[in-house]
């Protein structure tokens, strides 16, 4: 322990409170504690003081004002401590908390019996305290810390020369990734991996073109000295973390990536004070073999999160038909990262269609799996050695399911042979029995939830423990039978044995039955009350020593039989972590298959080219959403993107838009990751990268209007997209003014098609755009179809080739409520907007829709609505555009005119 003076006002320092006058002043135990807390300034110190865990100083302020706990004081030689507390008991609810607010706590516990402090250094000494672990948000293995049916990522970023690499692991069930990234690609792998904390050098930190990166991230963000990161000591940590002398076997690794991983394991190393739960050796991910899919597009899809953030009304909720907390937390890295490779999304189609034709295998597949506990995690507290007894049932009873299925997917007599993927995860689930039988045969009924007071193992497992048992037993039977024998000695029928902390066991009568207590030395007076008289006898006492030290006996033999079961799973901790990835393995196939059956899915084909063909595709969030409100069929639409490969989508407002622009690229990701597709038919050249934009949504915590989100997210698309690429744009250069927001979307398309050469869908509500689709070859257009019916506007969702005349957005806001007389007015202004004959001078006159407006008072005041405002006089706009004819002009031409007449409009 490092000197208590000096690291006391070390702490104080470190902890913003001014030095504590002078630091000799400190208790023993005070000065104890400001060593610890020394030693973790970036942590609050949970100081284990009997059945509590204390808070002093600062944490103990801020402790109560996030957990709501009181706030007390600990008088100190005049002086007196904020402190707050929390019960050890149920410690782990407040922890939660804690770390949910995105806080570190380090757990110090007492590392000696009160009892043997003061045998080794009288009344007055400290208890000898050390810090277990580092709870971290990234470093959690508890289930009651832990979402089930999510993954927690830390992650560590490192860059070595020039090259960066980003390495993950979910330290509660080992699985460890790896990949080599770009300062461009990081935000897209971030938003992928989501770790809950980023370990990174300082100086990264510092980086400009990380800055906005890291912005996003900046509640999980953990700088360390770059000494951390040294790539010699990463090595050495892997090396000696998996045993083998180089990593060679696990892939070429770069420098960087070596850094990231090192770190990252010797970071839970530190948090853990050593002991590692199990990790898998780090996964090399290829930066090509995943769809790549940035933030922005994630956010807009809803994959993973909905429009609240949590799951509910993501995608991955709607498909979400795993049963166990593995499976599901397989199918969200699916969704996460789809593949590129078409031989690697067939072998997971091929899994997904068996157990769509075998229907009742998968319902038995099914079945078991439903009755399986999570064996990954259970695996992963028992390696950290914060393992409970239910933990053990957990191995036992995941085994026993993966032996079983193992024996299904075997493709015995009458059952076809699995493909690959399946008969691989059978391979896996391993054999298990003997130890699935033992534990069986060992662990009791009724398990308690802490090993510490015994009660795990079975009677009828160990002989020699029940032995023990027995004489444990006896001894207390013995006592039992005692009172009755006291009882006829004395003639007191009243007479207790009776058993408190202090006195241990002790016979007890009322004060007037203790007069006629027989005075032959039997009874030994220990206390008087006001109620009751206690004695003990020497044959009492000779039986509870018997007791106790059969109890103590029979405790620690079963401590030592449990800890040998313990090591019998973590000796064979590869095979039940193999085991448990099949058993997800199996429940992610069997849940698509499923909802595949369930929902009408086909099985998609993934090509090599470029086509992207969906007949009768339909949206799979807003299908399920119409069927539960009863709203009537989801209408399902083509999308063939061959030799047109840019749609141009024009129609109403409300008219399915932005559903059927989703739905497409949400198809694109099911068939990726490996799943069935709601569609007739789908035909999909892989794709490497997806973008969206869709909706707008300002973003005010970096100071962004909506139309600058909207503006960065589009560069992102013209300056990534390539022909593989996959965009999806809705209404570019709707949030600004309207020639602006034209201009803007016409070059937006005109580069989608000539320089990015993607496959794309574009829904604007500029009909003018439609024009381009007589230069540009690869663009069609296609609209929304609408039926007028007795003066109302019926929307069949339906897309159509051709274009839309008209937006309707009138008709819209008046289903949405607006004032009869602001619709009318807008139908005037609409009127006027579109007397002009021929396009352009409706673009004229639209220049001038501001004045319009502002000349419209209430109801009518002003220009009246037979006599329209205009200038008498032509405006520059108007006489300029009597200049030219729009048939000779080339798409670039026009636009440059929309930039001329635009600068001509504001100048006036
Ligand atoms: N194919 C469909 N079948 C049935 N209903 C649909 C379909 N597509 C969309 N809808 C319904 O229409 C509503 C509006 O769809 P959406 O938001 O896609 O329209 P939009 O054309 O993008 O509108 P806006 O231009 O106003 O953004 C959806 O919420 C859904 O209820």
């Amino acid at each position: 322990m490092p000197d208590s003076a000096a690291a006391s006002s070390n702490a104080q320092a470190s902890n913003g409170q001014p030095p504590n006058g002078q630091s000799g002043a400190a208790t023993p135990m005070m000065a104890q504690y400001n060593a610890i807390r020394a030693e973790h300034p970036e942590c609050l110190l949970f100081y284990r003081l009997g059945d509590f865990y204390e808070l002093f100083h600062d944490d103990a302020r801020i402790a109560a004002e996030a957990l709501d706990i009181a706030l007390t004081k600990r008088g100190q030689q005049g002086e007196s401590i904020p402190m707050a507390g929390v019960p050890v008991a149920n410690a782990e609810s407040y922890l939660a908390r804690l770390i949910r607010q995105g806080h570190k706590v380090a757990i110090c516990e007492q590392l000696e019996d009160p009892a043997d402090a003061k045998k080794r250094a009288g009344s007055k000494a400290v208890v000898q305290r050390g810090v277990t672990r580092v709870v971290t948000p990234g470093t959690l293995t508890e289930d009651e810390l832990l979402d089930a049916r999510s993954h927690n990522h830390i992650a560590a970023l490192s860059e070595v020369g020039r090259e960066l690499a980003l390495a993950w692991l979910d330290v509660s069930t080992g699985a460890f990734a790896v990949q080599g990234v770009s300062e461009g690609e990081l935000a897209t792998v971030l938003a992928r991996v989501e770790p809950g904390e980023l370990l990174l050098p300082e100086k990264l930190t510092q980086r400009e073109g990380l800055f906005e990166t890291f912005a996003e991230w900046k509640a999980a963000l953990t700088p360390l000295p770059g000494t951390r990161f040294d790539s010699a000591n990463a090595r050495a940590t892997l090396q000696e973390t998996f045993g083998v002398a180089s990593l060679d076997a696990y892939g070429q690794f770069s420098r960087a990536e070596v850094s990231a991983c090192g770190t990252l394991v010797a970071y839970v190393a530190m948090t853990q004070k050593g002991s590692l739960p199990r990790l898998d050796p780090p996964r090399q991910v290829r930066p090509d073999a995943v769809m790549a899919v940035d933030a922005a597009t994630r956010a807009n899809l809803e994959l993973t999160h909905g429009p609240d953030g949590s799951r509910a009304g993501s995608l991955l909720a709607t498909i979400d038909r795993t049963v166990t907390g593995g499976g599901a937390r397989l199918l969200a890295d699916r969704l996460s990262a789809p593949l590129t490779d078409p031989d690697a999304i067939d072998r997971r189609l091929d899994a997904v269609s068996f157990l769509v034709t075998n229907t009742e295998l998968r319902e038995e597949v099914r079945a078991r799996l439903r009755r399986c506990p999570d064996v990954e995690r259970a695996l992963s507290r028992l390696t950290v050695g914060r393992w409970g007894p239910r933990d053990l049932a957990s191995i036992r009873d995941g085994l026993a399911q993966a032996d079983a299925l193992r024996g299904l997917l075997s493709g015995g007599a009458g059952t076809p042979a699995p493909p690959d993927l399946l008969a691989e995860a059978a391979g896996d689930l391993g054999a298990h029995d003997a130890l699935v039988d033992k534990f069986t045969r060992a662990l009791a009924a009724d398990l308690p939830v802490s090993a510490r007071d015994g009660g795990v193992l079975a009677q009828g497992y160990a002989p020699e423990l029940d032995e023990l048992r027995g004489l444990r037993d006896e001894s207390r039977r013995h006592i039992a039978n005692l009172q009755a024998r006291y009882a006829q000695h004395t003639g007191i029928q009243a007479l207790k044995v009776r058993h408190n902390h202090v006195l241990g066991y002790y016979v007890e009568v009322t004060p007037r039955q203790a007069e006629n207590l027989p005075d032959d030395g039997t009874f030994i007076h220990r206390q008087t009350l006001a109620s009751a008289v206690r004695y003990t006898t020497t044959e009492l006492g000779e039986l509870e020593q018997k007791l106790a030290r059969a109890g103590e006996k029979a405790l620690a033999m079963e401590q030592q039989l449990v800890h040998e079961l313990v090591g019998e799973v973590t000796a064979r901790a590869e095979a039940v972590a193999a085991a448990a990835r099949a058993l997800a393995e199996l429940d992610v196939a069997a849940g698509l298959a499923e909802l595949a059956v369930a929902r009408n899915w086909s099985r998609p084909r993934i090509t090599r080219d470029t086509r992207f063909v969906l007949r009768q595709g339909r949206h799979p969030v807003v299908e399920r959403a119409l069927d539960k409100a009863d709203e009537g069929p989801f209408v399902a639409n083509d999308c063939v993107l061959d030799d047109s490969r840019l749609w141009l989508l024009t129609g109403p407002n409300m008219a399915g838009k932005s559903t059927y622009l989703r739905q497409n690229a949400l198809i694109a990701v099911l068939a990726q990751m490996g799943a069935y597709v709601p569609a007739e038919r789908a035909e999909i050249g892989a794709v490497d990268r997806l973008f969206s934009r869709v909706g707008a949504a300002d973003d005010l915590a970096r100071g962004r209007s909506t139309f600058m989100v909207e503006m960065v997210e589009t560069a992102a698309i013209l300056n990534q997209a390539g022909p593989r690429s996959l965009v999806i744009l809705d209404e570019i250069g709707r949030g600004t003014a309207t020639f602006d927001g034209l201009s803007i979307a016409w070059a937006c398309v005109e580069h989608l098609h000539e320089v990015n050469g993607c496959r794309g869908l574009f829904a604007t509500h500029y009909h003018e755009l439609t024009r381009l689709a007589a230069r540009l070859d690869g663009l069609s257009c296609h609209t929304m179809r609408v039926k007028e019916w007795q003066g109302e506007v019926v929307f069949l969702h339906e897309v159509v080739p051709g274009a839309a005349d008209r937006s309707y957005g009138i008709h819209v806001a008046k289903l949405a409520g607006l004032p009869r007389a602001a619709v009318e007015r807008a139908e005037t202004v609409l009127e006027t907007l579109q007397t002009s004959d021929d396009q352009m001078s409706g673009l004229a006159a639209l220049a001038d829709d501001l004045p319009l407006f502002a000349a419209a008072g209430p109801e009518g005041e002003g220009a009246s609505a037979d006599q329209p405002a205009a200038s008498s006089q032509p405006s520059a706009v108007e006489q300029r555009l009597a200049e030219i004819n729009p048939d000779d002009l080339t798409p670039r031409e026009a636009l440059e005119l929309v930039y001329a007449l635009k600068g001509l409009a504001d100048g006036s």
